[in-house]
C-alpha cells in the first residue's frame, strides 16, 4: 500500500513535470537535438500511467512561506503571484514562464551527444544519422559568442533580469577561421604543433584526437613570438592575449629571485613528481579520454618541461611576485594556496599544476583547465587571472580569484541545512554557470560540492575544469571514468561512451538534493553500490522509460528490481521528521534533473526557467546569504578541528596557533 502511494506520488509529480516542462518537445529543442528525440517525453523515473496534473502546490503563493532576504522584486517575485503556467498546447507542453519568450535561435545547432566512433553499431542512432552527424558537425559548429569586456557586469539574480539574461561570452579568433584556414592550420600542425592549445585556440579542431594525450615532444618548438611561425599562428586568441598581456617586464627570474624561490621550494614542491595519487584510483577518475592514451608507452625521457612550454610561458610573471599565505587544499590535479599579489596586495588563490604523471609534456588536464578558464568570464565561473611560473618552468600556477569557501566545507560546518530560498539562490547561480559552459560547448564532467566555491558575498562559482572538455566534434569515444562517483550519471555508471551535457545535469540534481538535505543523495563506495543506491531510490529503469537502456554495457549485471520511484520519501511535501520538505514544483525540478534517460533530462536552460524559482519562498538575495568563517584561511589541521572539535585537538590547536603566531605559517 505504501509503495502504491509512493508510486502515485511519483506519477503525480512526473505528470506535473509533463504539464509544466516538456522542453524537449518544443521545436527549439528538436533543432538542438538534431531530430534525435524519440517521441514525446515519457515518465522520467516513474513507472505507471499518466494522470491529469494535480492542483498547484498549496505551498506556492503563501506569503507566510517567505524567508528573510528573499528577492522580492523583479521577475521572480512577479511570477510568484499565481501566474498561470502554460499547459499543453497541441500536445506540446512548454516550460517557459509566461512573458518570457524562448529565444528563436539557439547557438547549438546539432546534438551535443558524442558517439562512439569505434563502435560498429550505434546503440541509439541509426547509421545514417551518425553519418550525417559526422559530415555535418564541423560545418555546423556555431561561432563562439563574443568576448565580453573585462568589466563585464555580473547579472544579479532575480532582480531586474531573469537568469536567462546571462550573455554567453567566449570567442576565439581561430574559431572564426573559415574552413579552409582551419584545414591549413591542421596541416601545419606537424610543423608547429602544440602551441595550439594555449596560444591559438581552445576550440576543438578536426584532429582533436591529439589532444587526448599529453602533447608529445615535438621536433620543433614554436612560440607566438617566434619569427618562423606562419602568420596565422601569430593570431592572438583571448587566452594568449590575456596571459601575455599581463606579463611583467621581469618575465625571467634573476638569480636572487631564484634563490628566494629555492628557499621556499618546500612550500611548493611537496607534491612535485610524486607517484600518482591514490585518489585518482579511488575516484575512478582519469585524465585520459581514450584507451590509446591509457596505453601510452612508457618513455625513458626524464621529466622536464618541453621547449614549447618554455616558449609559451616566457613572459609570464614569476610566482615569487606572490607572497604565499597558506595551503588551502590539495586536489587530484593540483595544490591550491592562498597568496597575496605583492604588487597589488590582492588576495588570490594559486593553483599549482601537478606534473607528476606527465612524462611527455604539459599535463593535458591542466592545459584544458587553463585554456577554458582563461577564456571564460562569467559570474558563476571562477576567474583565472593569469598563469605564473616557478623557478623551473615545469612548475606552473594558475592565479585565480580567491574564494573563502567551497560548498562541501561549508556544509560540513553547518548545523542546519540551507533553507529553500537559500538553495534556490545557490541553484540559480550554479545553473547559470552550467548553462554558460554548455552554451560554450564545454562539459564540466566533475560537478560536485567541493568544486563549487563560495564567498562571503553569497556568490557561488564553479571551479576545477581539470576534467572538462569541449564537445560537439566527432571525436573518439570519451572516457567513462569522469565525474566523482556520487555525482556520476547512470549512463556513465552503466558504461555508455556517448554522453553529453546531461551528465552535468545529473550532477546538478545530486547537488540540489545535497543542498536541501545537507548530506549526499547517493553515496556509493563502488560503481555497483552507486547504481544500487540510485535504483533503490528512483526505481530500476527499463527500456520503456529509458529507450536504449537495455543495450548499455553495464546492464547485464543483476541489479535490484525496484519498481517504484521513492525519491519523494526523501523530500516530502510536509514533514515532521526533520526531512527536507520540497514543494511539488521543487520536487518536479529535482526529478527532472534526476531523470534516467539523458535525452529527457532537463537542460540548464530549462531548469533556470523552472517555476520552482518563481514560487515562494523566493530565491534569497545573495546579499542575505549566510556567511561563514573563512576556513580556507586556516591551515588544514585547524580546519579539521573546527569541523569536529575534540579536546585533544583543541590542545594541539592552541600549540599550533602559538607557533603560527611566532613564525608565520611557512616558518
Ligand atoms: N579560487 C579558489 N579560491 C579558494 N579555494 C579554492 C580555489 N580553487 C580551488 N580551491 C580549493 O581547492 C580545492 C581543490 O581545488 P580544485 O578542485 O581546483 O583541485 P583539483 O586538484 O582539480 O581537485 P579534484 O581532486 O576535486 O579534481 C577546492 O575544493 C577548494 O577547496
Amino acid at each position: 500500500m505504501e509503495r502504491e502511494l509512493d508510486a502515485e506520488a511519483s506519477r503525480r509529480s512526473k505528470d506535473q513535470h509533463h504539464h509544466l516542462g516538456g522542453r524537449h518537445r518544443d521545436a527549439d529543442h528538436r533543432r538542438r537535438d538534431g531530430g534525435r528525440s524519440k517521441g514525446g517525453r515519457d515518465f522520467a523515473n516513474g513507472h505507471g500511467r499518466r494522470r491529469s496534473p494535480p492542483p498547484r502546490s498549496r505551498l506556492a503563493g503563501r506569503l507566510g512561506d517567505r524567508e528573510p532576504g528573499e528577492v522580492l522584486s523583479g521577475s521572480a517575485s512577479d511570477d510568484s503571484g499565481g501566474r498561470p503556467h502554460r499547459g499543453r498546447e497541441n500536445g506540446v507542453p512548454s516550460s517557459s514562464r509566461e512573458g518570457e519568450s524562448v529565444p528563436a535561435a539557439k547557438k547549438r545547432k546539432f546534438s551535443p551527444i558524442i558517439w562512439d566512433r569505434e563502435s560498429p553499431k550505434q546503440p541509439h542512432s541509426d547509421a545514417s544519422r551518425v553519418k550525417k552527424a559526422v559530415e555535418s558537425v564541423p560545418a555546423e559548429l556555431p561561432p563562439p559568442p563574443p568576448l565580453p569586456p573585462k568589466d563585464h557586469v555580473p547579472v544579479r539574480l532575480a532582480l531586474d533580469k531573469s537568469p536567462m539574461d546571462v550573455e554567453p561570452t567566449v570567442v576565439t579568433e581561430s574559431a572564426e577561421l573559415p574552413e579552409h584556414e582551419e584545414n591549413k592550420v591542421a596541416e601545419e600542425e606537424e610543423e608547429y604543433p602544440t602551441t595550439r592549445n594555449i596560444s591559438t585556440s581552445r576550440w576543438a579542431g578536426a584532429n582533436d584526437d591529439e589532444e587526448d594525450g599529453a602533447a608529445p615532444m615535438k621536433k620543433k618548438s614554436a612560440s607566438p613570438a617566434d619569427s618562423s611561425v606562419p602568420e596565422q599562428w601569430k593570431r592572438t586568441s583571448p587566452e594568449l592575449g590575456r596571459t601575455m598581456s599581463r606579463s611583467s617586464d621581469s618575465g625571467r627570474m634573476g638569480n636572487d629571485e631564484k634563490e628566494d624561490f629555492e628557499v621556499d621550494r618546500d612550500d611548493y614542491m611537496d607534491v612535485d613528481r610524486g607517484q600518482a595519487t591514490d585518489s585518482d584510483a579511488q575516484n575512478g577518475m582519469s585524465d585520459t579520454d581514450s584507451e590509446d592514451e591509457a596505453r601510452r608507452p612508457e618513455t625513458p625521457e626524464p621529466v622536464k618541461a618541453p621547449h614549447r612550454c618554455i616558449n609559451m610561458l616566457q613572459g609570464c610573471r614569476s610566482v615569487d611576485e606572490f607572497e604565499r599565505l597558506n595551503k588551502i587544499n590539495e586536489g587530484t590535479y593540483g595544490v591550491v594556496y592562498r597568496a597575496r599579489d605583492k604588487k597589488t596586495n590582492e588576495i588570490v588563490a594559486l593553483k599549482k599544476v601537478k606534473m607528476e604523471k606527465e612524462r611527455e609534456g604539459f599535463p593535458l588536464t591542466s592545459l584544458r583547465e587553463i585554456n577554458i578558464l582563461l577564456s571564460f568570464h562569467h559570474p558563476s565561473i571562477v576567474d583565472v587571472k593569469e598563469v605564473v611560473v616557478g623557478s623551473s618552468l615545469d612548475s606552473i600556477f594558475m592565479v585565480m580569484e580567491y574564494m573563502e569557501h567551497d560548498l562541501k566545507g561549508v556544509m560540513e560546518t553547518m548545523k542546519q541545512p540551507y533553507t529553500q530560498s537559500e538553495v534556490k539562490c545557490l541553484m540559480l547561480q550554479l545553473l547559470e554557470g552550467v548553462k554558460y559552459l554548455h552554451d560554450n560547448w564545454v562539459l564540466h564532467r566533475d560537478l560536485k560540492t567541493s568544486n563549487l566555491l563560495l564567498n562571503n558575498r553569497g556568490e557561488l562559482k564553479i571551479c576545477d575544469f581539470g576534467l572538462s572538455r569541449q564537445y560537439g566534434s566527432p571525436l573518439k569515444p570519451y572516457t567513462q571514468l569522469v565525474v566523482t562517483l556520487w555525482y556520476r550519471a547512470p549512463e556513465l555508471l552503466l558504461g555508455t561512451k556517448e554522453y553529453s551535457t546531461a551528465i552535468d545535469m545529473w550532477s546538478v540534481g545530486c547537488i540540489m538534493a545535497e543542498l536541501l538535505a545537507k548530506e549526499p543523495l547517493f553515496n556509493g563506495k563502488t560503481e555497483f553500490e552507486q547504481l544500487d543506491k540510485i535504483f533503490r531510490t528512483l526505481g530500476t529503469p527499463n527500456e520503456k522509460i529509458w529507450p536504449g537502456y537495455a543495450k548499455l554495457p553495464g546492464v547485464k549485471v543483476n541489479f535490484v528490481k525496484q519498481p517504484y520511484n521513492r525519491l519523494r520519501d526523501k523530500f516530502p511535501a510536509a514533514s515532521f521528521s526533520g526531512r527536507p520538505i520540497l514543494s511539488e514544483a521543487g520536487f518536479d525540478l529535482l526529478n527532472s534533473l534526476l531523470t534516467y534517460d539523458p535525452d529527457k533530462r532537463i537542460s540548464a536552460d530549462d531548469a533556470l526557467k523552472h517555476k520552482w524559482f518563481s514560487e515562494v519562498p523566493l530565491p534569497k538575495s545573495k546579499d542575505f546569504m549566510p556567511t561563514f568563517p573563512a576556513l580556507n584561511e586556516l591551515d588544514r589541521r585547524t580546519k579539521r578541528y573546527l569541523k569536529s572539535p575534540d579536546p585533544l585537538e583543541e590542545q594541539r590547536l592552541k600549540e599550533l596557533q602559538g607557533n603560527i603566531g611566532n613564525r608565520g605559517l611557512f616558518g
